[in-house]
């Protein structure tokens, strides 16, 4: 018998990755997969690509239906979660791949959100110095955003190393449709998206205080991209060097050091760049940089895949060190290709 784990939001497109993640996991069985609109519907007529769920239906998203789980997985649109959670029982493991309780600045989060600011939870991302113990000593945890994962694991070990400066970093990053949600939108739809590259919420995104609160970068220009593909998110994150010494070669330093432990997190070999392909259906990060030193400006690229590292494998993660489980249990660091 494994540890009892339910996934409210199921229905959705990161709910959905976390049933199939979990139904491959050794140590978990899952005991309740919600929806909101879809409750009832059977698993597979939702997610066709989920045919060994044909037996279990969505039950409606109720404190009730999830209270019996040893650990609660949110993947619920912002502002859904927080309610939920503060009628669930302490003894109930929580991680919430939602935003409400990411930000611990009430001020970062109304300027970037809607409703009442909850309070911030542990961040959910084990590749952050302390992060690891953290994760595991909580019963509460907020999971990344998908492009604050692959932003974060490209800069934060440069500010920490003091190699890269915190006062003027640019970050581009593109994403995957699948990154805005399963609901119908009109700016997704295929005629719209396919066969064009288009930036949003420029200059206004919300990640932005997550990842400065994560980095401790000071100053931040994040311009998103989406991309005419269905998931993967490439971030291209520039960043002043605080001296004119410094190389790729220290740069490279830098980033091996903090990730040469990681199960998840590759620096690639040099000359080697991160492609959104090669890290599909894992919880992987691929990352190179290199020193520009004629803009006089470090360049670190980073991939993963936003339903991976972005969201349902690194909850997937994070529930594993808060049961006690070994943190790679269910998750691959191989994507699936081509
Ligand atoms: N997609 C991604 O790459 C990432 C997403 N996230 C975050 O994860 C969360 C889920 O995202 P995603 O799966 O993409 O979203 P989807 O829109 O694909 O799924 C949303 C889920 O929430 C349910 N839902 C919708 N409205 C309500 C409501 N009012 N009350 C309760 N449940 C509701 C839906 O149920 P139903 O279908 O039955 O209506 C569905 O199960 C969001 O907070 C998102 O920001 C974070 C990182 C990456
Ligand atoms: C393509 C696309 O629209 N992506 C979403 C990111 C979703 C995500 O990771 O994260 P949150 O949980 O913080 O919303 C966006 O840019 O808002």
């Amino acid at each position: 018998m494994g540890h009892r784990v339910a996934i409210a939001g199921a229905s959705g497109y990161a709910g959905g990755e976390v049933l199939r993640l979990l139904a491959e996991h050794p140590d978990i069985d899952i005991v309740a997969a919600t929806a909101h609109s879809q409750a009832g519907a059977s698993v597979p007529s939702v997610h066709p690509h989920l045919r060994s769920f044909s037996a279990m239906t969505f039950a409606p998203t109720t404190p009730e239906v999830l209270a019996d789980a040893d650990l609660v997985i949110l993947t619920l649109p912002h502002g859904q979660s927080a309610a939920l959670a503060a009628r669930l029982p302490e003894n109930v493991k929580v991680v919430d791949l939602g935003a409400d309780h990411r930000l611990a600045d009430a001020e970062a989060w109304a300027s970037y959100y809607d409703g009442p600011h909850a309070g911030a939870w542990t961040y959910g991302l084990p590749e952050l110095p302390g992060q690891r113990g953290a994760i595991a000593g909580s019963t509460r945890v907020a999971a990344t955003g998908c492009y604050a994962a692959a932003t974060i694991l490209a800069l934060a070990p440069l500010i920490a190393a003091g190699i890269a400066r915190p006062d003027d970093v640019v970050v581009v990053a593109a994403s995957g449709t699948s990154g805005a949600g399963k609901a119908a939108k009109p700016h997704l739809m295929a005629t719209e998206v396919a066969g064009s590259l288009s930036p949003y919420k420029v200059g206004a995104h919300q990640h932005v205080p997550e990842i400065k609160q994560a980095t401790g970068a000071t100053s931040l220009s994040f311009t998103p991209v989406l991309a005419p593909m269905p998931r993967g998110i490439l971030a291209t994150v520039t960043a002043r060097p605080t001296s004119a010494s410094v190389s790729t070669e220290a740069v490279r330093d830098a980033l091996a050091a903090a990730y040469d432990a990681e199960a998840f997190v590759h620096v690639l070999p040099e000359g080697e760049w991160p492609k959104t392909a090669a890290t599909l259906g894992s919880n992987a990060c691929h990352i190179q940089a290199v020193m520009d030193s004629d803009a006089d400006r470090i360049i670190v690229t980073s991939a993963i895949d936003n339903l991976g590292k972005g969201a349902a494998a690194q909850v997937v993660q994070c529930a594993n060190l808060m049961l006690g489980l070994p943190e790679t249990a269910g998750l691959s660091t191989n994507g699936v290709a081509p």
